[in-house]
């Protein structure tokens, strides 16, 4: 895919600017860029010869339009050329022009990245006036998110009251454009070249920029390292002890010691280090890379989290407004299950109200959406958790999205804003919301250990003590989950596995509540329990509750020790089942020598720290 690199690029060149042209072919759009080529002294004198001489021979002026064509072939010019694109240079600055074909494709060509325009040459014949080509084009501009418009109405020289039908037009074209109001109407006369580079004699009235001066007036869309950083979390690996968290630089820049905020769970972090494969530690990336930030702390973070600068953060909402390019047969119907993508986030949604779509042929919006195929689809969605995004208004870039019915993609387009949730009681309430009116992080605590080691002694214990100071707290006990959701499960290696998986899926759906979750499961393997933490989309801390196993043997509150031994129960955990302790847990409990009470108030203690509403 050729983006930015031109096959004639000059070496002093300091700038770029990429310009899309669109306009009916009839309403002088190749003559327009003919005759700016001619004008801005690109062609060779062969070449302008040429078009003299074949215009006259069929009687007419010279039609700059034959420009184009006879550049295709050549590769010796001042200007390069393909089918869509043109490259040439012109004071220090380097132009694309990016020619419009058929909507379809140019849509296309524009969401998939192919091209980026910084400003827009729309073309429109003064004499035929407004059509629906003029909306039609108006209308996938404003899609697109390109808000440098520039009008050349053109043809102005074939009117006979020039002043005032150039009045009554541009006040109809800045109505017809409102979305993306022009910077500039300008009458021209491309065959002519009246103010294309040069002020016409023939409209005293205007005075207003020529094309050349309004290009010249294009500024750049920011690359993508201008933008405001953002890191879409690809997954998270553990190495060494640290949790590295790795990720596409989607724009921006990240220093290491930068502060970040991490979305949508809204935490504060460090980018403490950044690393990259294979060379080690980096000072810095960039847009485009992928990198590995190690947070700083234990944080939680997980594929589809954005990291951010805490001062230029992205939007995070669960209902948003999109506008989608719809390319499925069918078009969207309320309350259908779709899924939407957006960066490395690949979430659920339903389809609220009823989606409008603009048929792009009739140029005009209709009332639903069942003709939407090729067509531009306004729509509401509710997404399961929060999505992390930013407005197209902001950053189009950045507003990519994609929604996929199954496994195809239905629709390309952007993320407009977030949905007003008034209307109907505010949609689901996030886990923004629920921690806002609790004060306090969710969060998952985690507490291993062998059978009598304390885990349910102590989990009721912390529960009642952080429930009398009005936390929100639950607890997720081993021995209650065997007795209901885990009757299918035994106790060998893979069954206890499940019985971690499961556990691990009922904690997460209670913080999601906003609770403090505390798990008391003997979760006797360090991979079970790491791929707990992996999946836990809160923050997750180990506890090990520690006594040793002579002493919960002696303990023995329901007796199972002593059945172990007389091999009436087989795999028990410490007898004939392995325990492998944490190597480095977030906390650990030493029950043998501590108090129930002591042992409890430590829990507290911890459970009040990392779920403070500071962190
Ligand atoms: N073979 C064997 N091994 C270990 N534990 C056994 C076994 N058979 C029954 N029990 C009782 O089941 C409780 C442990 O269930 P868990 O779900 O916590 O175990 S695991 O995490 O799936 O390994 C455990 O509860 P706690 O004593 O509260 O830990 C035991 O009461
Ligand atoms: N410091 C302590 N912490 C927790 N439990 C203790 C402590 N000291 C003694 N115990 C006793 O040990 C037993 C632990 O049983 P339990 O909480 O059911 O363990 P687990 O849930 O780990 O199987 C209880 O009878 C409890 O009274």
């Amino acid at each position: 895919m050729q983006t930015e690199s031109p096959p004639l690029a000059a070496a002093t060149a300091t700038q770029v600017a990429r310009i899309v042209v669109a306009g009916h072919v009839d309403h002088g759009k190749s003559t327009l860029i003919g005759r700016l080529m001619y004008d801005l002294g690109l062609l060779h004198q062969s070449k302008i010869d040429d078009v003299v001489a074949a215009s006259s021979r069929r009687g007419v002026a010279p039609e700059w339009s034959y420009v184009l064509d006879s550049l295709q072939e050549e590769r010796d010019q001042a200007v390069t050329i393909d089918t869509t694109r043109i490259w040439f240079t012109h004071r220090q600055r380097r132009y694309t022009i990016i020619d419009a074909p058929g909507h379809r494709q140019f849509l296309a060509n524009m969401l998939s990245g192919a091209s980026e325009a910084d400003a827009a040459i729309l073309v429109v014949d003064a004499a035929a006036g407004i059509g629906e080509q003029t909306l039609r084009h108006a209308y996938l501009l404003a899609f697109l998110g390109i808000r440098h418009v520039i009008v050349a109405l053109n043809k102005i020289d074939l009117l006979d009251d020039a002043r005032v039908r150039y009045g009554e037009l541009s006040a109809q074209l800045r109505d017809a454009l409102r979305r993306t109001p022009p910077v500039a109407v300008i009458p021209v006369s491309a065959s002519r070249g009246d103010n294309v580079a040069a002020r016409a004699a023939t409209t005293p009235w205007y005075d207003g920029p020529t094309i050349v001066d309004a290009l010249e007036a294009v500024r750049r869309v920011a690359p993508p390292v201008q933008r405001p950083l953002r890191i879409a979390v690809q997954d998270v690996y553990r190495r060494d002890g640290a949790r590295i968290v790795a990720g596409t630089v989607a724009g921006g820049t990240v220093a290491s010691g930068d502060p970040l905020v991490l979305l949508p769970a809204d935490v504060p972090v460090v980018a403490h280090r950044l690393v990259r494969w294979p060379d080690g530690d980096v000072a810095g990336a960039a847009a485009g890379e992928t990198i590995g930030v190690v947070l700083d702390g234990e944080r939680f973070a997980g594929r589809g989290d954005v990291l951010a600068p805490p001062l230029d953060r992205p939007q995070v909402a669960q209902r948003l407004v999109l506008e989608m390019f719809w390319v499925d047969v069918r078009g969207p119907l309320q309350n259908e299950r779709l899924r939407l993508k957006r960066g490395t986030q690949d979430v659920p949604v339903v389809v609220d109200g009823t989606p409008s779509a603009y048929d792009i042929e009739e140029a005009r919006t209709l009332g639903a959406a069942g003709d939407a195929q090729h067509n531009i689809v306004t729509l509401q969605v509710r997404a399961t958790s929060p999505v992390v995004f930013d407005r197209r208004a902001d950053d189009p870039h950045g507003a990519r999205c994609v929604l996929l019915r199954g496994s195809r993609v239905a629709a390309i387009g952007f993320t407009i804003d977030a949905a007003d949730a008034s209307g109907d009681g505010g949609g689901p309430v996030t886990l923004v919301e629920r921690e806002r009116r609790s004060g306090r992080r969710a969060a998952i605590v985690w507490l291993t250990g062998l059978s009598g080691a304390g885990k349910s002694t102590l989990a009721r214990a912390a529960e009642r003590e952080l429930f009398e100071r009005g936390i929100a707290v639950s607890v997720v006990d081993g021995d209650l989950l065997r007795s209901t959701l885990n009757t299918d499960l035994a106790f060998s290696d893979e069954d206890r596995a499940e019985s971690v998986r499961r556990a691990a899926a009922v904690a997460g759906i209670l913080a999601e509540t906003g609770h403090v979750v505390i798990v008391s499961l003997i979760s006797p393997f360090v991979s079970d329990r790491a791929r707990a933490r992996d999946a836990a989309r809160h923050p997750f801390y180990e506890v090990y509750v520690n006594a040793p196993l002579a002493t919960c043997e002696a303990r023995d509150p329901k007796g199972l020790y002593r059945r172990a031994r007389e091999g009436a129960i087989r795999s028990f955990t410490g007898i004939d089942s392995p325990y492998e302790p944490p190597a480095s847990p977030d906390l650990e409990l030493r029950t043998d020598t501590l108090s129930v009470p002591e042992a409890a108030a430590e829990l507290v203690a911890f459970v009040d720290g990392v779920t403070a509403p500071s962190r």
